[in-house]
């Protein structure tokens, strides 16, 4: 196995509400750190490099090739459209990391995509598929991330990816400054997710109308992980066998292991069950590129906290690439 590293430090696909508050010095100074704006996840592929990532990899007897963290120019004025937010940063920040991700395969490495936000996901699936043609996505998360601009209730784009690259909702989105270079590369019945627990009502209607594979958090509690896995492995080789890019927002993990990112949701995978998918997909020898998404150290009040986020994203990782719990 072979992994070809790409940092994206970018966070303009959230931003968090800004507030304001009259109290005493001290509450705000700790309202601040605790409401961190959601920017600590540009740090995010530094924090897991640090953690040991690529020297663990190795270890392992993966080669690894380390691109490099991608740099994003600032644009002055990106004003909102409607309610989006940070389009034309989110646009040609994706196309960058859509250029670097064709790149590295090209090399003949499996990519390995560390946010920096889940808009990213937009150009690594993007950038994938123009190197290896058409793809499987498994979508690790507590949300689906498949708003459209119309349905999105927050304007975040980071809850908007798979919209712009689904053949089928094509129609349903709009003409975007900086987003005109996209492809839609991905079939709606080469999609499943697996950790949903937060589904808008836009979202639901979409995943519906379009029939796309669901394993929310109640079928993981009702089949096991392993039920769960066997029936995503069948159906995503039940016609070709695609390459599988596999999209892992951390937050599909419970904030009792992962508190450290942007959009916690109860009641999610165990780190055990969050591994399991990982050294099962490792095991189709499918597995063509991986994101790891949404560690945000800024949002979590111990340092305690930051490292038991960024093990387990750096943990996941390495069972992609083959490491297992037996030796
Ligand atoms: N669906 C949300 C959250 C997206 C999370 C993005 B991810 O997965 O990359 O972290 C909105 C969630 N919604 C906000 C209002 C209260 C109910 C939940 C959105 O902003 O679209
Ligand atoms: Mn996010
Ligand atoms: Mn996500
Ligand atoms: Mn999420």
């Amino acid at each position: 196995r072979s992994a070809g590293i790409v940092g994206a430090p970018f966070s303009k696909g959230q931003v968090s509400a800004p507030f304001t508050v009259c109290v005493s010095v001290p509450v705000v100074t700790l309202a601040l750190f605790l409401l961190q704006p959601k920017g600590g996840v540009e740090t995010g592929p530094d924090r897991i490099r640090a953690a040991g990532l690529l020297h663990r990899l190795k270890e392992q007897g993966c080669a690894v090739k380390d691109y490099g963290n991608l740099t994003f120019e600032e644009l002055v004025d990106d004003k909102p459209i409607g309610l989006l937010k940070n389009v034309r940063a989110v646009g040609g920040a994706n196309r960058r990391l859509s250029e670097a991700v064709q790149a590295v395969k090209k090399d003949g490495h499996t990519s390995v995509m560390l946010g920096g936000d889940h808009s990213l996901a937009i150009g690594s699936i993007h950038g994938h598929s123009a190197a290896v043609g058409e793809l499987s996505v498994l979508w690790v998360d507590a949300h689906a991330d498949i708003n459209t601009p119309l349905t999105s209730n927050t304007g975040n784009i980071h809850g908007q990816p798979m919209s712009y690259l689904l053949h089928e909702l094509q129609s349903k989105v709009p003409v975007l400054p900086h987003f005109s270079w996209i492809k839609p590369c991905v079939w709606a019945k080469d999609l499943v997710y697996i950790g949903l627990r937060d589904v808008d009502p836009g979202e639901h209607y979409i995943l519906k109308l379009l029939g796309v594979k669901v394993f929310s958090m109640s079928e993981v509690d009702q089949l096991g992980v392993a039920r769960v896995m066997e029936e995503t492995c069948d159906y995503l080789s039940a016609k070709a066998k695609k390459p599988i890019h596999l999209s892992y927002d951390i937050d599909a993990i419970d904030p009792s292991v992962t508190p450290a990112t942007g959009t916690p949701v109860a009641g999610g995978l165990s780190y055990r069950e969050g591994l399991y998918i990982t050294e099962h997909i490792c095991q189709t020898g499918l597995l063509s590129g991986v994101d790891m998404v949404e560690v945000n150290p800024l949002r979590s009040p111990t340092e305690d906290d930051v490292q038991s986020t960024v093990n387990t994203a750096m943990d996941l990782l390495l069972s992609c690439f083959g490491r297992l719990r037996e030796g």
